[in-house]
């Protein structure tokens, strides 16, 4: 347990980059968690999963992206606590890929210009994220 008594939970999350330096965010649905939210694709960390895997599954999965582990750079990560758990978020950079991104569990997606990340409301942890990929890009 941490200090706070919440669990860690681990999620990995991917900015994918276009040709433009564009970034993808995906809203989170309805019924979800922080519904409504723009938020970076991944997910959580499954048992026997690095990271890395989650995403590979997980862009495939979400988006119909295929990519490779090789292809997944970390950029910074997001440390953050919520009421019922405490997140701990790396954030990977992903520039090659395969296949066109469509939001295959009903989500809305949107590829956002790093100085217009600010006009998308984002989950709390994620605020901290914003001038590592404005700075990267
Ligand atoms: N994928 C992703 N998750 C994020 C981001 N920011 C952030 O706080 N989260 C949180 C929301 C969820 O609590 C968790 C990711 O869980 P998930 O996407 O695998 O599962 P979920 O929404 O179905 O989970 P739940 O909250 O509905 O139980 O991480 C982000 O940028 N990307």
């Amino acid at each position: 347990m941490s200090e706070a008594g919440k669990k860690i939970l681990l999620v990995a999350a991917c900015a994918l980059l276009d040709q433009d330096g564009r970034i993808l965010l995906a809203q989170r649905p309805e019924g979800k968690s922080l519904a409504g939210l723009w938020e970076f694709p991944g997910g959580k960390v499954e048992q026997g999963e690095t990271p890395e895997e989650t995403l590979v599954r997980e862009l495939d999965e979400e988006l119909g992206i295929k990519t490779k582990i090789a292809c997944l750079a970390p950029l910074t990560f997001a440390s953050h606590t919520y009421e019922t758990f405490h997140l701990l978020m790396p954030l990977y950079v992903c520039r090659r890929y395969e296949g066109i991104a469509h939001g295959r569990e009903g989500q809305a997606l949107k590829w956002v210009k790093p100085q217009a990340l600010r006009d998308y409301p984002m989950p709390p942890a994620d605020e901290p994220l914003i001038p590592f990929l404005q700075d990267l890009l």
